[in-house]
Order: structure tokens, then C-alpha cells, then sequence
């Protein structure tokens, strides 16, 4: 059989350039006819792994999406819910491989996360399945650090409170928070070169700096020097859309026949492109902590378990050790005060990869074997 057509849409964003690099890191493309598609420039040269097809195609032609066994989009919502319809109206019975939150509680998509949920997937797809949507990065990364307790059915409820970075935004948060670092800096340059300058006046001329103008034009709110407690938009009972989304993704990833309560508050932060969470769990038995660790270390071959101390913790649970890597970093794990059952964590993990672009192509690895 010759290989798939895999049509890529969305492959210069953020998130298609993410998994473009992950697909040449693991020679993805030595596997499948790549056909990349545009919006904004078809008839351009498509990028150099294209062998066959190096003119990039219109990805509002439904005709020409149709003839790719795959399509893997990374080109939002609004153009998966303008082109999908269309593309399984004309009758299209390939696979449809999506980062956009668009199609994802719909009953005939899998949220995929194959470390987590492979079993399902698989399931899925001898059953027919053809629509694979990632998963919101936060309950990705949640999962990914997690899974563990919860493969085990321990897991009772979790408070999840996050700190999460400016690229879930997009590129130009990321933009964003860079420039308003670089305004606060400017107000006080002179001042820092100055040891002797008086640090309430630093302060002072900081804190009008940050309320004038740095720049919110993205993120509606200065990020940089402060954060934002509110992510997507709000719903009638009080949670954000990102909140909401915890529970809802997360039972649906585990396909839990009972709903295993998740929620919480979702922070937007300083950070580039790694999310952390701040985790309560409470367990459905009290365990000793040492088997609670060894249950999170197993989880996964990415999860990496940093030990409850000071030194290790400063150093390897933060985003800047994470950063651009595949581990999802697990640590400050110990029992809380509030009793034997109820334990805490910390996890960080980069949210373009497990957060949007690994799962994809894992997706992809695992039709192209079937
Ligand atoms: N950001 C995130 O953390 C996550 C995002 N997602 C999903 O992925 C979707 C894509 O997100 P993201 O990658 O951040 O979006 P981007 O805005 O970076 O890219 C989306 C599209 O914008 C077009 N575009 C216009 N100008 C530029 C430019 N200067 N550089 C690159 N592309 C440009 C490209 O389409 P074209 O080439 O056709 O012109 C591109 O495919 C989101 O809408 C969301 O649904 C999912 C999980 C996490
Ligand atoms: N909302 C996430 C990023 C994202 O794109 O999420 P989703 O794939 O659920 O729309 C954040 O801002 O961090």
C-alpha cells in the first residue's frame, strides 16, 4: 500500500509549527504524502518536506481536503466549524486529527491522549471512529502528571488551581507580555544602575508603569509584573470556560462511567509556555506517601518525580526546567492537614507539546499502524 495522504492545515501557527518540528524530530514524515494547505496563501511553495505536492493548496477547498486519507488541523476553531461540516457532508470518510476545542465533547470525537487513554482511543477506532481532538492543554498536562492515581481509582475529586502561560493565549500574548516586561524595565532603568536609589520609589514608579502602560491589547489586562485570574469567557455558574473544561475533558478522557469532580481556579501568568497546577487530591483510601509516589513515577515514561525538598524542588519543578521538553515535572506531593487522605502536587509541563501538539502526532503514529 503507498503511503497515506496526510493533509496539514494550521502547520505555521504557534501549535502547527510545534508539531512540524515533532514530526521531523520522529520522522513522521518519512511516513506519510504530506499535502499542506492555507488560508492565506494557496499556490505558495508548501515547506520542504513536501515531496510530491509542493504547492500549498486552499484549505477552504473541501474537494481537494477530501482526497487525504488524514487531515491534521492546528488552524483554530472558527475553521473547523466552517470546513468540518462540509468536508463529512460531501461524504469525506478520512480521519480528522484537530488541537481546536471545537468538536471535543461531541459524542462520535475522542479526546486523544494515548498515554492516558490508548485503550479508548483503540477501542474507539475499531469501532469506526474517525474524529481525534486534542485536549485542552491544562487537563492534558493535569492527566499526563496524574494518571497514575487516577488509572489506579483513587482519585475522589482534585482541586486543580493553575498558572498558566501566555502562549495558551496565542503568539501574540506571548508578544505581549515580553513588551510589557521590557516597558517596566525601561520606567526604572536609570533607577536599577543606581545601588543607592531608594526601592519604594523604584516600586512606586513600577507599580504606575504597570497600571499605565504596559500593554493589554491581547490579554485585556497588564500581564507582565502581575497576572490575570480569569481565562476564556465566563459562564452562568461562576466558573470560566477553562475551568469548566477540567471536569468535563478530563471525564471524558478517562471515559469515567461516574464523574470524578474536578475544579478550580485558572490563572494566567508570567510564564512563556510552560502551565503549572496546584493540586489538592483527595484519595478514596489512606495511603502510605511512599506508594502514592511510586503510583505517580509509574504513570507515565514522561513523567518526572521530583522529591518533596527545597533544593530539587527550586530547581527542576519550575517552568524554566521544563520548558521546551517532553517530562511533565511532578513534585511537592505530601499529605496536607486536612487529613490522610487528602495529598498535594505540583505539575508543570510544556502546553505546546502534551498541552497541544504531542497528542496529535501520536494520533497520527497510531493510524498510520493500524
Ligand atoms: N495556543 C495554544 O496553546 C493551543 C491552541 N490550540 C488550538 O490551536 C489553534 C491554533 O493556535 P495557534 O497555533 O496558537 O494559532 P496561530 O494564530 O499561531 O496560528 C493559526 C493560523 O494563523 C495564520 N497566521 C496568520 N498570520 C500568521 C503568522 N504571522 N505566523 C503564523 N501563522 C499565521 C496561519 O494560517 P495560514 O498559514 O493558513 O495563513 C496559522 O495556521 C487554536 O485556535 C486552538 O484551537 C490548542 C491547544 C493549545
Ligand atoms: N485556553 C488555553 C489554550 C487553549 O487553546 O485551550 P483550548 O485548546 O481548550 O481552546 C489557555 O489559554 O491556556
Amino acid at each position: 500500500m503507498g503511503k497515506q495522504l496526510v493533509g496539514l492545515v494550521g502547520w505555521r501557527g504557534m501549535v502547527g509549527s510545534v508539531l512540524m518540528q515533532r514530526m521531523q524530530a520522529e520522522g513522521d514524515f518519512e511516513l506519510i504524502e504530506p499535502v499542506f494547505f492555507s488560508t492565506s496563501n494557496a499556490g505558495g511553495k508548501a515547506p520542504a518536506m513536501a515531496r510530491t505536492h509542493t504547492t500549498l493548496q486552499d484549505a477552504g477547498d473541501v474537494a481537494a481536503l477530501g482526497r487525504c486519507d488524514i487531515v491534521i488541523s492546528c488552524q483554530g476553531g472558527d475553521y473547523t466549524k466552517e470546513v468540518f461540516p462540509k468536508l463529512r457532508a460531501a461524504g469525506w470518510q478520512g480521519h480528522w486529527i484537530d488541537a481546536a476545542s471545537a468538536l471535543r465533547m461531541e459524542s462520535d470525537a475522542v479526546i486523544v491522549l494515548d498515554p492516558v487513554n490508548e485503550e479508548l482511543i483503540r477501542q474507539r477506532l475499531a469501532a469506526g471512529g474517525r474524529n481525534w481532538i486534542g485536549g485542552n492543554c491544562t487537563n492534558s498536562i493535569l492527566l499526563m502528571g496524574m494518571v497514575g492515581l487516577f488509572k489506579a481509582g483513587l482519585v475522589e475529586w482534585v482541586s486543580s488551581m493553575t498558572y498558566q502561560a501566555a502562549s495558551g493565549g496565542g503568539a501574540n500574548h506571548m508578544r505581549e507580555l515580553l513588551k510589557g516586561m521590557s516597558v517596566i524595565h525601561a520606567a526604572v532603568e536609570d533607577d536599577l544602575a543606581t545601588p543607592a536609589s531608594a526601592i519604594l520609589e523604584i516600586d512606586r514608579k513600577v507599580a504606575q508603569t504597570i497600571r499605565e502602560d504596559v500593554p493589554r491589547e491581547f490579554f485585556g489586562s497588564p500581564l507582565a509584573g502581575g497576572l490575570i485570574p480569569w481565562i476564556d469567557s465566563q459562564l452562568d455558574n461562576g466558573q470560566s470556560k477553562e475551568e469548566w473544561k477540567g471536569q468535563a475533558e478530563v471525564n471524558k478522557i478517562l471515559g469515567t462511567a461516574t464523574p470524578i469532580p474536578v475544579d478550580g481556579l485558572c490563572v494566567r501568568i508570567g510564564a512563556m509556555r510552560c502551565h503549572s497546577l496546584a493540586l489538592t487530591l483527595k484519595l478514596r483510601k489512606d495511603l502510605p506517601l511512599a506508594e502514592i509516589e511510586s503510583l505517580i513515577q509509574g504513570g507515565n515514561p514522561w513523567v518526572r518525580f521530583v522529591p518533596n525538598e527545597r533544593e530539587r524542588s527550586v530547581h527542576e519543578l519550575t517552568p524554566a526546567a521544563v520548558t521546551g521538553g517532553l517530562d511533565i515535572a511532578v513534585g511537592r506531593v505530601r499529605k496536607l492537614n486536612l487529613g490522610p487522605e487528602y495529598v498535594s502536587a505540583f505539575v508543570v509541563g510544556d502546553q505546546l507539546l502534551w498541552g497541544a501538539a504531542e497528542p496529535l502526532r501520536r494520533m497520527l503514529r497510531i493510524l498510520l499502524a493500524a
